[in-house]
């Protein structure tokens, strides 16, 4: 399970009675729950989630034990009036929002350019199992490597992906790396902020990070009886 930052994986590690070991690795440094789980605080933004992630589960293939599902997950922020302060979105959809060119007739996603991709797709029975089990809206969660701070980029991202719920900052890295081994990826965010105007001192991250919890909580036997073979 890879977040951002620290306090982000610590959020998730309280759902377990049991904080678990640290297992230094090459490029990073592993939490091992006894359930099971790897938690890793992979880094702000795309490329060094997706650098990070990347280390781990090539650490794990390397190791005998590789990785059945990567998970990102974190804080992030919500598309009114969809997704009020302290709701969860799980991403159906992981799509880059930013990777690809400007044209004077607009943004082109770098698939329109003839390379890469700019969507994941995490598996469907087990988005469909983690909302039913933890009340999160399935949708569309974007990344980009820079925070929406005004109503009229958030207006430009909803026009471009009207099913967007969320927009986080590594879903899309992790995913790529996730996609490189083979492995399923799913994104789950806890809504600590809109998208819009910046207002640092209105994020509810407190609220947002005992959402986490409290999702993971409820999230740990459906990932661990989720069988891929139904996807
Ligand atoms: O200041 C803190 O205490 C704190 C605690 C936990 C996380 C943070 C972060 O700033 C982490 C950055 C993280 O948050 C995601 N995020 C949150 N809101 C948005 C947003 O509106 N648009 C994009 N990303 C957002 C993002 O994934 C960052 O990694 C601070």
């Amino acid at each position: 399970m890879a977040t951002a930052v620290p306090v982000e994986r610590d959020a998730v590690a309280r759902a377990f009675p049991d904080p678990g070991a640290e297992v230094p690795r090459p490029g990073v440094t592993l939490r091992r729950l006894p359930e099971g789980w790897d938690l890793l605080a992979a880094g702000v933004g795309p490329a060094l989630a997706a650098a990070s992630t990347a280390a781990a589960l090539t650490a794990a293939t390397l190791d005998g034990a590789p990785y059945g599902l990567v998970v990102s997950a974190g804080i992030g922020g919500g598309f009114a009036p969809d997704t009020p302060l302290g709701s969860l979105v799980v991403a159906d959809e992981i799509t880059a929002a930013d990777l690809g060119a400007e044209t004077a007739d607009g943004f082109l996603p770098v698939t329109e350019l003839g390379f890469g991709t700019v969507t994941h797709h995490p598996p469907a029975a087990l988005v469909a199992a983690v909302a039913a089990a933890t009340g999160a809206r399935p949708g569309t969660v974007l990344t980009g490597s820079t925070v929406t701070g005004t109503a009229e980029r958030a207006a430009l991202l909803r026009a471009r992906h009207p099913r967007a719920l969320a927009e986080g900052m590594e879903g899309f890295g992790v995913a790529e790396a996730a996609a490189a081994h083979g492995a399923p990826v799913l994104e789950l965010r806890a809504v600590s902020n809109p998208v819009g105007p910046r207002d640092r001192a209105a994020w509810r991250i407190g609220d947002a990070l005992a959402a986490l919890t409290e999702a993971f909580g409820k999230l740990a036997p459906v990932l661990t009886s989720w069988n891929p073979h139904d996807d």
